[in-house]
């Protein structure tokens, strides 16, 4: 049976009420008849600005979101698939009902002078917290210098701008979302930066029997983007990853519905590099996930995990 109210919880950033913003008007476009309702809420990890390891680093992002669909308060959550964890199942009692087509991968250098990564002088302090990025960065440009920096895009931007950095690395599909890709001095291939597991997309949450709610928003799900999503989160779940994990990769569905993985696994100062690249049919996601993760494992990739605190 079709509904004719979705209630939609997600985090109160901009970047995610964008996002929010997005679904509505691809719900809009396919089922003119149903309602939307935003609930916004905050989230540990919007509240606490230290070391995201130090608060149970694991789901600080979707943690509240997730309590108000499964109280009932709410019958959708929108989620960055970056920000869920994937070492362990979802909240039980939920799933995954679409993926959204996938946006850019890539990270974008904003640099307030507009200079590329290579124009940067040493010593110029890149804001990031990330050990994804701070390692990839070590290793393609060691001369630059990380310095901390956590809180939404929009705030990081701010940051930027009072001086507590000399440029920031960032999501393309992020700044895309805020309307902010004038800043953007440059993108970055992936070769330079390899993106998070499950970089540019949206996921949809609901709750496991509410099938009307599911029925209606499954239509929005994109198939290459569920076979890309499915095939990195197993990835990430057999690595055991964690949100503070020095571990980066993307699949990739070809014009024949054949998949590719690559992936990476790196010290935090960007000397070792472990890489994988595998390729799989397009039945077969899960599989090829689990067999990059094992490549991966095969040539020490634990060790280099679990030195780092989470
Ligand atoms: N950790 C915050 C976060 N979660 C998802 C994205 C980017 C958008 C996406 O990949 O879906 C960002 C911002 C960033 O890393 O610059």
């Amino acid at each position: 049976m079709p509904v004719d109210l979705i209630r939609i919880v997600s985090r109160d950033s901009p970047m995610a009420l964008a996002q929010v913003e997005r679904v509505r008007a691809e719900l809009a476009a396919l089922h003119p008849a149903v309602r939307t309702e935003v609930i916004p809420v905050k989230t540990t990890g919007d509240k606490w600005m230290g070391d995201l390891s130090r608060v149970e680093g694991k789901g600080a992002f979707t943690k509240e979101v997730d309590a108000a669909l499964l109280a009932g308060e709410a019958d959708l959550a929108v989620h960055c698939v970056k920000d869920i964890p994937a070492d362990r199942p979802l909240p039980a009692g939920t799933m995954f009902a679409a993926f959204l087509k996938r946006d850019d991968i890539r990270d974008a250098l904003v640099d307030t002078a507009g200079r590329t990564l290579d124009e940067l002088p040493a010593g110029t302090r890149i804001g990031t917290s990330s050990v994804r990025r701070s390692a990839q960065l070590a290793a393609s440009h060691p001369h630059l210098q990380c310095v901390p920096m956590r809180g939404n895009a929009n705030r990081r931007l701010d940051k930027l701008a009072a001086g507590e950095a000399d440029a920031l690395l960032l999501a393309v599909s992020g700044l895309q979302r805020i309307g902010r890709t004038d800043v953007v001095s440059e993108i970055l291939p992936v070769e330079t930066m390899m993106p998070p597991i499950g970089a540019g997309v949206l996921a949809l949450q609901c709750r496991e029997d509410d099938t009307d709610t599911i029925e209606t928003v499954s239509d929005l799900g994109d198939p290459d983007t569920h076979r890309e999503t499915l095939a990195e989160r197993m990835f990430l779940h057999v690595l055991q990853g964690h949100c503070n994990s020095p571990i980066a990769g993307f699949a990739r569905a070809g014009r024949g519905g054949e998949l590719s993985l690559r992936a990476c696994v790196f010290t935090p100062d960007g000397k070792t590099v472990l890489n994988a690249h595998e390729w799989a049919g397009r039945l077969d996601p899960a599989t090829l996930g689990t067999s990059v993760a094992v490549a991966l494992l095969r040539q020490g990739a634990r060790d280099l995990i679990d030195s780092i605190a989470h």
